[in-house]
């Protein structure tokens, strides 16, 4: 592809540092992938010394892809584009011995997390969601400012942040003991390690002679202090970014790293495109407009030479369950007359859980969908609860596993037991369930707590027995039976209902594990270990969103579509209290940020914009009577073509007839 005078020359440019700043659809994206076959083509690099961060795994592949077409498979090999978690956890499994970790460490996702910290906050917090909560991001944040928890402890004041400091060390303590590691270490670890040892540092800097990283505007402090060690002295790097959408504040990231850049490196090249390819003039006159209500740092222009292109679509429902119903007519109907395709239309939400009556529509109309970053079946806890137990038949000494069950259902183990048992088990190298059996357990380890623990680990040899020596599905059986997992579901859902749900996922698996176990016409019968693997494969297959190219309607976050672009785009839930989010309102900061998220879903869009909201919505169990999205007020709105029931005008005009202001929409709304 041409690329431009602009792109051209952040392409060429690779005796420095660079920065691309600009806005959506110029190009950036397709800078990097550009650059990086510049560097390979014609500056000598060998593909391997090439690193380059994307902000998803689906991007990341994407971008490989690309290359890998432009350079051919062999000159692309071992190439690194990757998501600055996987870039981490790249360096921890080379240098793990250097972070004095066990290679096989697990790795806690959010859900292992809050378990842990639940446990060791019992007596502290006694199991209060929202502190539990507060405590967790806090942690996060510290991790992402790369503070540890003497400097954390230090700098506390109020009685609260001195709990959560005090917490904090516990709580690295225990991840030391059990060798796990959360996201935010996959960052933080390598960082502190390139920072302090200057032989890794050399190692990794020697490695990755250049790096390049996309949607730069949402790296957070960690993350900005890795990419300066890894391109040290040499600065041979590119970064590009967008200040306008930055929309991951509230996971730490620092817009204000854009700015930094200048500073700490004197020479930096700032390139600016001002050209967008994606969107028609209209779509981005709006996108454009409506940043300009948030106060800049850079100024940028933007201009596109598509054509100016159809209005925005504006249409207004009942309620949610007729704004899910009319976005699949208006889609079928779009479909139609445009002779598109289903993957040509996404639907782009605030929330997850605004996504589940739009499944609904899609599948009561057949129509092929896809989301990305829901929760899939194999993410739901009960599912994993299972996985687990089953993982643990199979290999007693998957220490994740362990660690996900050996309190669920409650077995009296608690934290100190634990955190006993996993020292003990570090000293000896050895996995939890093997650590259990040692008469030195002893010497820690007593009363209750070593009775609950060998309880524990005895039923499972004897399960695994009964499992190897006869029947896998009648060991499966007394396994379900023996746990009492159903009356785990009912203390702790929220509801009965919820507890009747989540009980019908565990069947579901059950049902599945004991047809692969037997095997039918298809599929000869498994044993147990082979359908773990095929199950874990699974759920990899389920995460891994990515891989399904197939002719699908996309459905996601605002915040999943960062990067993306799609003809055509259905914005759903235009309203006060869901974009701008109810927790946002009151507070200029955090609207900003808001308005950058519709700015980022506007943005995607190439041809055709849609705009929904309800008159009426349920939320919390209470229907309310939203008002307009101010985000939808804000556009240019002679480019607004509204659907109202009864034709009465928009409530723009009507507002300008009128002249009532803001009263005189709500009543409109509210009819
Ligand atoms: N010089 C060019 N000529 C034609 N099309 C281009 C050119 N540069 C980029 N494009 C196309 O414009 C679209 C947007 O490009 P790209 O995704 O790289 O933009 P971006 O700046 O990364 O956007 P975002 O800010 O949303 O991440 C893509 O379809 C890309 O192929
Ligand atoms: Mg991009």
């Amino acid at each position: 592809m041409k690329m431009n005078p602009r792109q051209d020359e952040a392409v060429k440019y690779i005796s420095g540092p660079c920065l691309v700043l600009a806005g959506a659809g110029s190009g950036k994206t397709r800078v990097i992938t550009t650059k990086i076959a510049h560097l390979v083509q014609n500056c000598s690099y060998d593909a391997k010394n090439i690193a380059a961060v994307t902000f998803t795994n689906k991007a990341a592949r994407e971008m490989k892809e690309r290359i890998a077409q432009t350079l051919g498979k062999k000159e692309a090999k071992g190439l690194m584009v990757s998501t600055f978690h996987t870039l981490g956890l790249n360096i921890i499994r080379k240098e793990y011995k250097t972070l004095g970790i066990k290679q096989a460490f697990t790795l806690f996702d959010d859900q292992d997390q809050l378990a842990l910290l639940k446990e060791l906050t019992q007596e502290t917090l006694e199991e209060d969601k929202e502190l539990i909560d507060q405590l967790r991001s806090a942690i996060s944040n510290w991790k992402n400012e790369l503070v540890l928890p003497p400097q954390a402890i230090a700098r506390a004041q109020m009685p609260q942040d001195k709990l959560f400091a005090q917490c904090y060390d516990d709580y690295l303590r225990h991840m030391k003991a059990y060798n796990a590691l959360d996201f935010d270490d996959l960052i933080m670890m390598p960082t502190l390690l390139l920072r302090l040892n200057d032989e890794v540092r050399e190692r990794w800097q020697n490695k990755i002679r250049y790096l390049l990283v996309d949607e730069y505007q949402d790296t957070n402090t960690s993350q900005y202090e890795l990419v300066k060690l890894i391109v040290g002295q040499r600065a041979k790097f590119t970064v590009v970014g967008d200040d306008d959408q930055s929309i991951y504040s509230w996971r730490g990231a620092r817009p204000e790293n854009l700015t930094l850049l200048q500073n700490d490196f004197p020479g930096l090249k700032v390139v600016k495109l001002e050209q967008n390819y994606r969107s028609t003039q209209r779509i981005l006159k709006a996108a454009n407009i409506l940043i300009d209500n948030n106060p800049h740092e850079f100024s940028k222009r933007l201009f596109s030479e598509l054509s100016y292109g159809e209005p925005i679509k504006v249409f207004t429902t009942k309620n949610e369950e007729h704004e899910a119903e009319k976005v699949v007519s208006e889609l079928l109907a779009h479909k139609f007359m445009a002779r598109s395709e289903y993957k040509d239309y996404a639907i782009l939400y605030r929330g997850n859980h605004q996504s589940r009556l739009f499944e609904k529509a899609l599948m009561t109309n057949r129509i092929p969908y896809k989301i990305s970053g829901g929760t899939s079946f194999f993410s739901r806890a009960e599912i994993k609860d299972m996985m687990a137990y089953l993982r643990l038949l199979v290999n007693p000494d998957d220490d994740n596993a362990f660690l996900r069950v050996v309190n669920v259902p409650r077995r009296e183990i608690g934290p100190t037991t634990l955190e006993k048992l996993g020292n003990y088990a570090n000293l000896r190298n050895i996995s939890l369930f093997a650590a259990s059996f040692e008469m030195g357990l002893e010497q820690t380890l007593t009363g209750r707590g070593l009775l609950a623990v060998r309880g524990f680990t005895r039923w499972l040899v004897e399960l695994a027995d009964q499992e190897q020596r006869s029947d896998s599905i009648d060991a499966v059986r007394d396994m379900v039976r023996d746990i009492h997992y159903e009356d785990w579901l009912y203390e702790t859902s929220t509801s009965a209902k919820a507890a009747e749900m989540r009980m019908k996922n565990v069947s579901e698996l059950y049902r599945w594990v004991t047809e692969m176990l037997k095997g039918d016409d298809l599929d000869e019968e498994m044993t147990l270990a082979q359908v773990v693997t095929r199950l874990t494969l699974r759920d990899m297959l389920e995460r891994n969103e990515d891989e399904d190219d197939s002719d699908q309607v996309q459905l996601m976050t605002y915040h999943a579509s960062k990067g993306l672009e799609y003809p055509y785009v259905f914005m759903v839930g235009m309203e006060e209290g869901i974009l701008p989010h109810q927790s946002s309102i009151d507070d200029d900061p955090n609207v900003e940020e808001e308005r950058r998220l519709a700015y980022v879903g506007i943005t995607r869009a190439q041809k055709v914009l849609f705009m929904m909201l309800c008159k009426e919505r349920r939320q919390f169990g209470e229907v309310v009577k939203p008002e307009p999205s101010r985000f939808l007020l804000e556009l240019p709105q002679d480019d607004l073509e509204w659907d109202l029931r009864k034709k009465a005008d928009s409530p723009v005009e009507k507002q300008a007839k009128g002249k009532r202001g803001v009263a005189n929409l709500r009543a409109l709304f509210n009819k």
